[in-house]
């Protein structure tokens, strides 16, 4: 049994969930891995010159055992996020470390615990298999699915499931990841495919659009509000596409930082006025490698002020880290929230804690979102409120330049990768509505 009889079966308008429970799965599959035994092998080298076309690989591998509350999904398409750059140059940690920790909790989790680490945190495919327990959930069902994995035994994840002591993120701390043609997930990462999009496009959105709802807009995160004026770092890119989008939305005001002419037209495009090109107006927050010159956080703040008429920021969308934040702190408001949610160019931050509090400023940790945040999160993309920033696709085969682009900030919006579809634009079931979009849709295409 091959992978070609699911793909038929898909492509066919005639399939029904009684096909699809029928159809014999393959024994193994074709995956994105990185490998344990070359944990090492970029030792010595800077972060930047790490490079993920070296370290991941195109694997045959077989298919695991579905699980009670799990499901096995037929991967059409997956998006390159900057976890699985984190995964493949084995930084802040070898991934190798969660998937081991990860085994250790019972008999059915020792499954993750490999020699290979299938990453990939976003798919777009229809569901083939589901485990004992699930009943929202049949065969030839159109998916997408978020990237949190929790186990909910212990009560402290039952308020808010983010704070699960066993919470993980899918395709990262866990193993059997979207970058592939078939993915295990628990059943409650399943949300219904937005059926105005095309697979790749349904793929792209996820991980970070659910990210930047709860960083932004839940009352778990800044929880923004009409009129707030809102400074978002890297508006253009995956994170930042998204944040722009729910700012504009929600009546907001967004000030988009970028680093070329181009980022910002894109930002314009969105609908974004206040742009700030951090290259061309040459911000050097740090003098040196140990000490920052908050002149340059006061002209920063400056122009933010000529942006806004003279106000500052309610909330800082965080997420460069080391290079930014002290910046961010200075420019919030008294009272404003800064709200991040990592730290790309390094994770130990230093700001000025006098203008943090003698301000009342407030700063939030924030990481993905819960399965309500990311329901809420993909229900707006399924109703055309906002739109995927796909910008390009790969094939599986091509993923290791894929993450290469994202990793040297090549790339824009979000970078989508073919899985079993075998080519672009498949999967739409609702022309008529994507008719309405389509300009924003393609915003991001092929630029
Ligand atoms: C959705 C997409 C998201 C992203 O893209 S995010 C960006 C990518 N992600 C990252 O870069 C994060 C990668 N992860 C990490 O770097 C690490 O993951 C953490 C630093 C977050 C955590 O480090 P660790 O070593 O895994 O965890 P510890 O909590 O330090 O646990 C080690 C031991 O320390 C004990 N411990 C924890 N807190 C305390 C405390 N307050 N007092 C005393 N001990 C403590 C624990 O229990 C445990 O112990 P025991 O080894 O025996 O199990
Ligand atoms: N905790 C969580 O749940 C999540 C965390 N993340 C993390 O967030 C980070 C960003 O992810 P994502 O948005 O997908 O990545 P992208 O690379 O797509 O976008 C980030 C953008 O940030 C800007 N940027 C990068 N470095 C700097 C810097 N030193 N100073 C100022 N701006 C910078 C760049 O834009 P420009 O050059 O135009 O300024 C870049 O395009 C990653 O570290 C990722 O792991 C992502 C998703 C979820």
């Amino acid at each position: 049994m091959t992978t070609q009889a699911i793909l038929d079966a898909i492509q066919s308008p005639e399939s029904t969930p009684a096909d699809f429970a029928a159809l014999p799965l393959p024994e193994s599959y074709r995956a994105i891995t990185v490998h344990k035994d070359e944990t090492d092998m970029f030792a010595g080298l800077e972060t930047r010159d790490k490079d993920p076309r070296k370290s991941i690989h195109l694997d045959e591998v077989p298919l695991p055992e579905l699980g009670p509350g799990e499901a096995l999904v037929a991967v059409m398409a997956s998006s390159v996020n900057y976890n699985s750059v984190w995964t493949s140059i084995f930084e802040p940690l070898s991934t190798f470390g969660f998937l081991e920790r990860y085994g250790r909790l019972s008999e059915l989790t020792k499954r993750h615990d490999l020699p290979y680490h299938i990453i990939g945190s976003d798919l777009a495919g229809v569901v083939l298999r589901t485990g004992p327990g699930v009943n929202a959930w049949k065969p030839g069902d159109e998916v997408v699915a978020h990237c949190l994995s929790v186990e909910l035994e212990s009560s402290d994840g039952h308020n808010d499931t983010m704070l699960d002591p066993e919470q993980r993120i899918w395709g990262f701390e866990t193993n059997f990841g979207g970058l592939a043609e078939i993915a295990l997930v628990k059943s409650n990462q399943l949300m219904p495919k937005p059926n105005h999009l095309s697979w790749e496009e349904a793929a792209a959105p996820g991980l970070v659009n659910s990210t930047a709802y709860r960083q932004l807009v839940s009352r778990n995160g800044a929880g923004m509000k009409q009129g707030d004026n809102v400074l978002i770092w890297g508006a253009s890119g995956g994170l930042g596409s998204y944040a722009t989008q729910f700012a504009l939305a929600g009546g907001a005001n967004p000030i988009c930082v970028v680093s070329s002419p181009q980022k910002a037209e894109i930002c314009r495009a969105m609908g974004a006025e206040a742009i700030i090109d951090r290259n061309a107006e040459g911000y050097r927050f740090w003098k040196d490698e140990h000490e920052q010159d908050p002149r340059e956080w006061k002209r920063f703040g400056k122009r933010i002020r000529e942006l806004t008429g003279g106000e500052d920021v309610d909330i800082v969308f965080e997420h460069p880290g080391r290079e930014t934040f002290g910046a961010s702190v200075y420019v919030t408001r008294k009272g404003g929230t800064i709200v991040t949610c990592a730290s790309t160019s390094g994770y130990n931050h230093e700001y000025d804690n006098r203008y943090l509090w003698m301000s009342l400023k407030r700063i939030i940790g924030s990481h993905f979102a819960n399965y309500r945040e990311a329901w809420e999160a993909n229900r707006l993309i399924a109703k055309g409120k906002i739109h995927p920033t796909l910008s390009k696709v790969y094939s599986l085969e091509e993923t290791g330049q894929a993450a290469y682009d994202v990793h040297r900030n090549l790339h824009q919006g979000k970078v989508g990768v073919l899985c079993l579809a075998p080519e672009e634009g498949l999967g739409v079931r609702n022309e008529e509505m994507r008719a309405k979009h389509l300009d924003a849709i393609n915003r991001f295409r092929n630029i």
